[in-house]
């Protein structure tokens, strides 16, 4: 496919295309927007601490803030069945995986029961998608955003992205994930986008080992951009639908040994058939959305929390000692 680049997205994690505010003019809109206003300070009046209010005005604020909460708009429109995950994604091999556990962190658990996630960021974290040309980057992410698959081979012409929503453990979360060109010439394009990434896809083909060799390189020059301690790496063998059972093991042998070289997660999928793509971006999805959740706790409480085996949790020094801790919680944590 080819797709410009878009400079004026930048390249940190977090940005995306904003809509122009709604500026009202008319008076009666005018007037409904100062409503709002006037409702908004009133509900925050009430909730903030050591606040004194009269009760008849507090008893106001809080009709005026449910009548308003019960007329806003929701968010945005549901996600789909498909995009809801409230049991922890499974990992594709056990032999070559970022995190054997089954559940959420019990932190995250109780922070989405209490919808105490905090901004979480904003709700977004950033996969890039880095690999040699041809090797089906772009179909592997049209399979599971747009759910389609096309014969024909289009280039990517620098990058490219989509945004996918989610809804964890209750929670809604969106991956923005990254397209980036496989073709040496449009490469210095690419990297300029692979800052702020919290996981990293190095794909390759699994019907040709040499992009499996080159995956390093790839990985290298992703990193590189990025604090390789907080970033999540999987390894994807793509075009599965084109091997046999056997060739497929083999070729799977060799990529889990260089996954776990690269200590990255290890997945085979197939774009044509979607074996395997959904499986593969919900775990993407829940592994950084609970990282970003442990990430927003640590700063709120000013400790550093540290992932044990299973479910433990341990708060570590003051917020002086924890600063500029290079590795964050919720990782290294199988
Ligand atoms: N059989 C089969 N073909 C696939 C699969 N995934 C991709 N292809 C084909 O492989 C070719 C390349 O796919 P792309 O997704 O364009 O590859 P890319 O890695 O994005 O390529 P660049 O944009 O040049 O970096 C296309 O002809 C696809 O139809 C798959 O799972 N199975």
């Amino acid at each position: 496919m080819v797709i410009a680049s878009a400079p004026w997205l930048g390249g940190g994690g977090g940005e995306g295309r904003q809509q122009p505010s709604q500026v009202p003019t008319t008076p009666d809109a005018l007037r409904s927007r100062v409503v709002i206003v006037a409702m908004v300070i009133a509900a925050a009046n009430r909730a903030g601490p050591g606040c004194a209010e009269p009760e008849s005005s507090a008893a106001a604020a809080a009709k005026l803030s449910g009548r308003m909460r019960a007329s806003l708009p929701p968010l945005g429109p549901p996600v789909s069945r498909d995009r809801i995950i409230a049991s922890f994604p499974k990992w594709y091999t056990p032999d070559a995986c970022l995190q054997l556990k089954e559940h959420f962190h019990g932190q995250v658990s109780a922070a989405c029961q209490r919808r105490n996630t905090g901004t979480v960021g904003l709700g977004l974290s950033k996969a890039v998608v880095v690999g040699d040309l041809h090797v089906g980057k772009t179909s592997l992410i049209h399979r599971f955003c747009k759910n389609v698959f096309d014969h024909d081979y289009k280039a990517t012409i620098g990058v490219d992205f989509e945004i996918e929503r989610f809804e964890i453990a209750g929670t809604p979360y969106s991956l923005q994930i990254w397209d980036t060109a496989g073709q040496e010439k449009f490469k210095c394009i690419a990297s300029a986008y692979y800052r702020g990434a919290q996981v990293i896809i190095t794909a390759f083909d699994l019907t040709d080992v040499q992009t499996l060799e080159h995956t390093r390189q790839w990985l290298e020059d992703a990193l590189r951009e990025n604090e390789p301690a907080s970033c999540f790496i999987f390894l994807v063998g793509t075009k599965k639908d084109l091997l046999s059972r056997a060739a497929c093991e083999q070729a799977e042998g060799e990529a889990v040994h260089l996954a776990n070289e690269l200590q990255a997660e290890y997945w085979s999928v197939s774009a044509k058939t979607g074996e395997n793509v959904t499986a593969f971006f919900s775990r993407v999805a829940a592994l950084a959305f609970e990282q970003s959740v442990l990430q927003a706790l640590e700063r709120r409480s000013g400790c550093r929390l540290q992932v044990g085996d299973g479910d433990l949790i341990r708060m570590e020094g003051s917020p002086s000692e924890t600063q500029g801790s290079e590795r964050p919680s919720g990782l290294g944590c199988c």
